[in-house]
């Protein structure tokens, strides 16, 4: 490809941007700058016709004709005083030239004489001369006009690459070496995004690791992320949570994922996660993104702590936590119970002879052990609790967590040096950091390399909801400084996610839960279990080594039996803190005892009908259906037409409007300007789209 300057590429892909046409609009396209001179010479020429028609016999007019055309080539002399003086003459002869012949023709004739001869030789040539200056100048990025290097004070660079992709053109360059270095380009970067004339985030830089003086820039001028994402489903549905998981979409249409478990072959550590906006940014919704993925994996457990919302932010994903705290006795209890699982799931894993967590560990062991899945911690507003606990409450569980099958996750909207101890936010590696409030603020979630980079999340604030940067154990350097946006997930789907990957998800580990339950008391062994939306039983059959009848324990378990609700046990008010007495008085292994009495403060809700078809059935039944509509010739639906069916597939109604949601995001319904009715996309329809 031929060298282009940064302005050049920039057209370039502008022009590639704007969907560029057939090779007759290419042309046109490139030739469209070079005109104008060949445009002003055909005027010329043709006016110069009626000119002559009423002024040939006019000797006021000759007068003024020739006193104009000697005040407009000195009126360009003069204006062409800031100019370089190749240009300025150039200017004045064309002028005086073009004004010069003008006036002959209009008192003599175009066609006297040499006036003809004279025309269709010089108005070319002239033409032509100022298109090959246009052709030089671009063509010189330091020449006379000073090119952008020049402009933005890295004089003497020269661009070694170039490559224009639609709304895209990446720019490598070597700096004078001696002269400049890799960090006068980061300084660089915002005079470059003006002399571009592009927002300030849309210029980027990464710097070769090999070498001071040389790296690439890359120019995004457009926005391509200012639609909502929303999300595609899953990306690994009943997959390992060593997939994956997708979380959005980078603004070249790459995926935006993050990887939670280590990978040795990768040479890739397990991440902990810093998950930082101020509010409004999105960061919550993005969360709920990123939880939602791995609640469709069946290897992984979640706990998840909600100190200052409770259920506001958490509420539909609920029932599929192992664990849920929303208030801050169980969050500092979750804290604990972590400090303690580390060790006693290192221990374990050590001993089946494994260096770190890997898909393998989920699966029962050569001895019939009982599998280990993955442990997900996610600490929403944890702001609160690292307040409310001890001020490096998270930095000995990040440090430990990596060969224990741990991930952490920590949320909020600053992670100053008030709310996070630097060992904390050190230990916690990766960083998730949506819209801030400035450039402080974007400095306590990003390294500053990332940001020399051109990472601006100040740029967003809270006007760019779900928009972040990744930084990220897995994820390419190149993509640090590069913007994503969020998957947006609708309560619907959430509770799809709850309810049709509710037999997939795993059950804690015995080890994992007896060491919780002996670090968090009650906390963990009678946690509150929520409801599968559209029902009132709590879950699935989940083996719940906590419980007492859990299979390990020989005891057959009943789904039906296990509690909505926590019934009082006689322990202490729910809401009290513990304290290391109450723990030391619970042995874990002796079994609970049976509640002689349950307080019922209310009549049951009448029970739903029992599931008859796994999830594949289900969803089987509902493609079926949808078939079967059509095959009936309806182009027309709502949720109302798969609810009257809900029977036939032993679902709820949430469930059903979640299966709908997956049609519209699967394209076979389309959204109406009616809420709440879809029209049906037909095979053919689909191809031609
Ligand atoms: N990825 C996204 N795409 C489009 N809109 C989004 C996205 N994420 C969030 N939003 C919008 O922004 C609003 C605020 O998002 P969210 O509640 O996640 O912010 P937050 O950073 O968690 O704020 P707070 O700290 O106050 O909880 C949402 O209600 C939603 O309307």
């Amino acid at each position: 490809m031929s060298q282009l300057t940064p302005e050049q590429l920039l057209e370039e892909q502008l022009r590639a941007a704007q969907g560029g046409g057939g090779v007759v609009e290419y042309l046109l396209h490139r030739l469209k700058p070079h005109l104008p001179p060949w445009l002003v010479g055909a005027g010329a020429g043709l006016v110069s016709w009626p000119a002559h028609w009423y002024w040939s016999d006019n000797a006021a007019a000759t007068a003024g004709l020739t006193l104009a055309s000697v005040a407009l080539t000195g009126a360009t002399w003069f204006a062409g005083k800031s100019t370089t003086a190749q240009r300025r003459l150039h200017s004045a002869i064309t002028v005086a030239a073009g004004t010069g012949w003008f006036t002959a023709a209009a008192i003599a004739g175009p066609n006297v004489g040499p006036m003809a001869g004279l025309y269709f030789i010089g108005a070319p040539s002239l033409a032509l001369s100022w298109n090959i200056r246009q052709i030089l100048r671009r063509n010189d990025a330091t020449g006379a006009d000073g090119g952008i290097w020049e402009k933005v004070g890295l004089a003497k660079t020269l661009t070694t690459r170039a490559e224009a992709a639609p709304n895209k053109a990446t720019i490598g360059y070597q700096l004078p070496r001696g002269e400049l270095t890799n960090d006068d380009v980061s300084k660089a970067l915002p005079k470059l995004a003006s002399a571009l004339d592009v927002p300030p985030n849309a210029v980027r830089h990464l710097a070769d690791p090999e070498s001071a003086s040389r790296g690439q820039i890359t120019i995004v001028p457009h926005d391509l992320l200012k639609n909502t994402v929303p999300c595609p489903g899953p990306s690994h549905p009943g997959g390992s949570i060593a997939a994956p998981v997708h979380v959005g979409i980078y603004e070249d249409g790459t995926e935006a994922t993050m990887y939670f478990p280590g990978d040795p072959q990768a040479a890739r550590n397990a991440m902990h996660l810093l998950v930082m906006g101020m509010t409004g940014s999105g960061k919550s919704e993005g969360g709920l993104t990123a939880l939602a993925e791995v609640l469709t994996r069946h290897d992984v457990i979640v706990w998840a702590s909600d100190p200052a919302k409770a259920d506001q932010t958490l509420g539909p994903l609920l029932p599929a936590f192992d664990w849920a705290a929303l208030d801050m006795p169980s969050t500092k209890a979750m804290v604990k119970a972590l400090h303690a699982v580390i060790p006693a799931r290192t221990a374990w894993l050590a001993k089946y002879g494994y260096k770190q967590w890997e898909p393998a560990c989920a699966r029962a062991q050569a001895d019939g052990s009982p599998g280990m899945p993955y442990l997900l911690a996610w600490f929403e507003e944890a702001a609160k609790t690292i307040r409310e606990t001890d001020e490096d409450a998270f930095t000995g569980i990040a440090q430990e967590a990596r060969s224990a099958g741990v991930s952490l996750v920590v949320s909020m909207q600053r992670a100053s040096h008030n709310q996070m101890s630097t060992d904390t936010r050190a230990s916690l590696g990766s960083s998730w950091c949506h819209g801030v409030r400035n450039d402080t603020d974007a400095g306590f979630a990003l390294d500053d390399d990332v940001l020399d980079a051109g990472a601006k999340p100040q740029v967003w604030k809270d006007k760019k909801p779900g928009y972040s940067y990744l930084v990220a154990n897995g994820i390419p350097e190149t993509f640090w400084a590069t913007p994503l946006r969020d998957y947006l997930t609708g309560r619907e789907y959430l509770e799809w996610v709850v309810v049709a990957f509710a037999d997939i998800r795993p059950a804690a580990d015995p080890v994992t839960a007896q060491t919780a339950a002996k670090a968090a008391g009650r906390h963990y062994a009678q946690r509150t279990r929520h409801p599968l939306p559209g029902t009132t039983d709590p879950q699935p059959a989940q083996e719940d080594p906590t419980m007492p009848d859990h299979p390990a324990r020989g005891l057959a378990q009943d789904d039906d039996q296990a509690p909505a609700f926590t019934a009082y046990d006689g322990y202490s008010n729910p809401d009290d803190d513990y304290d290391d007495e109450d723990l030391d008085a619970i042995d874990p292994e002796q079994e609970l005892p049976r509640p002689t009495t349950v307080v019922q403060f209310a009549e049951r809700p009448p029970a739903q009908p029992k599931i008859q078809l796994t999830p594949k059935q289900a969803r089987q039944a509902m493609e079926d259906l949808l078939d079967e509509f059509e095959a009936e010739g309806r182009t027309i639906l709502s949720p109302h037409d798969f609810m009257e069916h809900c029977d036939r597939h032993g679902r709820s109604r949430s469930w059903v409007s979640g299966q709908v949601a997956q049609f519209v995001m699967a394209g076979r319904l389309a959204e109406t300007d009616e809420t709440g009715v879809y029209r049906i996309v037909r095979d053919d329809e689909d191809e031609a789209a």
